[in-house]
């Protein structure tokens, strides 16, 4: 990586793993990773996963995140939880905009913008996801459906929070399907979104947001993404439910940091 940028590794548990696996999965995490300093590693449970977890991690490098929040900080809102409830539990992480919250919950650029200027409030660090589906890649709609999304999600933040922001850029066709997007193809939109944050920011605030690649990464395909001058880490799916193959792709990481 050619900036002081550290690789941030995630692993989106999704819809698995109850408190007692999730517990069992984060020890094996944090007796891998528990020192690590080079590269920062996070995990991201269910809701209810969460609090397990957290007391794994807990005086870890390891770090914790969520999967998704409510804007609003309480009220009549069922179902939903707050930033500052996943702060309680120690979460240093939220991921917003998951294409599968935007496929089947009816999250929107609007949601995913309130949501990010919350987090951002309570001293969570969002990792918005943006990507775009194969029908807009095939019709040469990538450039526009990165803009419209970033531009969307970070309405009203200012430079100072972005610092604390978090890119995960995911081409939802590259989403536990195993298709990868190529290093080349990566990096190119990464770079436009940097140039994006540039625009949005300034050029030295835009140096400073991480931009992560998320979409079928593994051990075997990570350290070729990861070398990439505009990817400074993963949001990985399928491969972080096994502690080995999480593993896997974070030591990639550290021995790019060398
Ligand atoms: O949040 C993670 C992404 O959706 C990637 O999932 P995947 O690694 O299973 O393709």
């Amino acid at each position: 990586m050619s900036t002081s940028r550290k690789y941030l590794i995630a692993g989106n548990w999704k819809m698995n793993l109850n408190s007692a696996e999730g517990a069992e999965l984060a020890s094996q995490v944090v007796s891998m990773f528990g020192q690590q300093t080079d590269v920062s590693v996070c995990v991201c449970p269910t809701f209810t996963t969460l609090e397990a977890v957290s007391k794994v991690v807990n005086e870890s490098n390891v770090q914790l995140g969520a999967q998704n929040m409510h804007y609003e900080a309480s009220g009549a809102y069922t179902g939903e939880i707050s930033a500052e409830m996943l702060r309680h539990l120690y979460c240093n992480f939220v991921i917003l905009g998951h294409s599968e919250r935007r496929q089947y919950f009816g999250e929107t650029d609007e949601t995913v913008n309130k949501k990010t200027l919350a987090a951002l409030e309570a001293n969570l660090k969002p990792i918005v996801c943006i990507g775009e589906t194969l029908e807009e890649r095939e019709a040469g709609k990538v450039s526009e459906v990165i803009k419209t999304q970033t531009e969307g999600a970070l309405s009203g933040v200012t430079a100072a929070q972005a610092e604390n922001l978090v890119i995960a850029y995911e081409p939802v066709w590259a989403i536990g399907t195993g298709k990868t997007a190529t290093p080349e193809m990566a990096e190119e939109v990464h770079a436009e979104i940097r140039c994006l944050l540039a625009g949005l920011f300034d050029e030295d605030t835009a140096e400073k947001v991480r931009i992560l690649y998320g979409g079928s990464m593994k051990p075997g395909n990570a350290a070729e993404l990861l070398a990439q001058k505009n990817i400074d880490g993963g949001l990985i799916g399928g491969a972080s439910l096994k502690a080995n193959d999480f593993g896997g792709i974070v030591e990639a990481a550290v021995e790019l940091s060398k």
